[in-house]
């Protein structure tokens, strides 16, 4: 059993979500608005990326302090090249039970059946509407949704677990919450309605564009009736719900209208090697530093502890308190810590 820290909450570091790239092909305008990510904005030159060795080896160390899941992200981590090959140099971690991706879908297709022989167990793909013509204002680019369901289908095709998972905001894609449902329940994939978090600094959130979750659950019951289940695991971030009289269900995630920050257990590592202790946080701790400085694997499982044994986030439990229009730090983007 390997050793199992707990931060200043109790909370342990059981899941590890690493960004691999801070470039996307898309620009939703509630991550990446393409105003401000424009063709001027510098992302991060390859060397200040960490390599794959780099990423495998604190992922080692990571595994060693409780981490068992592993979450590939972004950025786009279809843009991250050869992506497969890290997969498989994850795989042969000890300790790693887990290892899914979330990705927006649109280079999937061509993917998906390396990702799976190189140890991919799950995917979640991003997908906010069914209309062609509003997802592609929302993903900012144009892009179609026959790109996203044929990487949906290769993912299937290829063995991978899928869930979906669909940003909600008022007055922007809430009517395609109902065919979205209808859709999915089709096809057997679980859905999950995220509701629209203030993360970064610029996509211009706003209370009243939140749609709680209680209202998508009542809207989906009044037409497809729905009942609670259980949660899989300690600290799901989303609350489960069964269509009635099937075994397909639906995902909410509601970090705005039901914090669920007491049982976080998720460090984020961005492209960059820094850590982040929260979604919303401010700052990182450098760990690519130590790495390329000739640390020891002890050294930086020290600095690892001594980082979690510190955190004492609840950004989400604290938000609905916040006055707006307070003058806070600029927090990290998600486009650069992954969702
Ligand atoms: N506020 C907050 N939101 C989160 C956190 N983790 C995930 N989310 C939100 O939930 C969305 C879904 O996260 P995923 O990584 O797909 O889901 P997950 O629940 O970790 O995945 P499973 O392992 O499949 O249960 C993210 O895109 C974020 O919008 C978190 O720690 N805090
Ligand atoms: C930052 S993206 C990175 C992975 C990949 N590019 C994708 O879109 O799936 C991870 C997840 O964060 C979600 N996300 C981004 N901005 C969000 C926001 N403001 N509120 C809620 N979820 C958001 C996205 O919908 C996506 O499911
Ligand atoms: S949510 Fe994902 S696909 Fe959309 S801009 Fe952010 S990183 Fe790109
Ligand atoms: S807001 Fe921070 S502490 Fe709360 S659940 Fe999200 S990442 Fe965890």
């Amino acid at each position: 059993m390997s050793e199992q820290i707990l931060d200043t909450r109790n909370r342990p570091l059981r899941d590890l979500r690493i960004s691999v790239t801070d470039k996307c092909n898309f620009r939703c305008q509630y991550c990446m608005p393409a105003e401000i990510f424009g063709p001027d904005f510098e992302f991060l030159p390859q060397h200040k990326l960490l390599s794959f060795e780099e990423i495998t080896r604190l992922t080692r160390i990571f595994t060693s302090v409780g981490v068992g899941k592993i979450r590939i992200t972004g950025g786009e981590p279809l843009m991250r090249k050869e992506l497969p090959k890290l997969i498989e140099m994850i795989r042969q971690v000890d300790g790693v039970q887990d290892i899914a991706m979330t990705t927006n879908g649109s280079l999937l297709a061509r993917h998906a059946k390396a990702l799976k022989e190189a140890g991919l167990d799950r995917v979640t793909v991003s997908l906010d509407s069914l209309d062609d013509e509003r997802f592609g204002r929302m993903n900012g680019r144009g892009y179609h949704v026959s790109d996203v369901l044929k990487g949906i289908e290769a993912a299937a095709e290829a063995g991978l677990s899928i869930k979906l998972n669909m940003v909600v905001q008022r007055g922007v894609n809430d009517e395609d919450i109902l065919p979205m449902a209808r859709f999915f329940r089709e096809q057997k994939h679980t859905l999950r309605f995220i509701e629209f978090m203030d993360v970064g600094n610029s996509n211009g959130w706003k209370l009243d564009q939140v749609v709680p979750s209680s209202e998508i659950v009542q809207r989906i019951h009044e037409e497809m009736p729905l009942t609670p289940i259980d949660p899989n695991y300690f600290g799901e971030v989303a609350s489960r719900y069964r269509y009635v009289g099937t075994d397909q269900e639906i995902g909410l995630i509601s970090s705005v209208t039901q914090a669920f920050c007491s049982t976080c257990t998720r460090a984020r590592l961005s492209a960059e090697g820094k850590l982040y202790s929260c979604l919303f946080a401010s700052v990182g701790d450098d760990l690519r530093a130590p790495l390329r400085e000739g640390k020891s694997d002890e050294e930086i499982r020290e600095q690892i502890r001594t980082i979690w044994g510190k955190r004492d986030d609840r950004y989400s439990e604290v938000r609905l308190n916040d006055t707006p229009g307070l003058n806070k730090p600029d927090k990290v983007e998600m486009s650069h810590i992954g969702g």
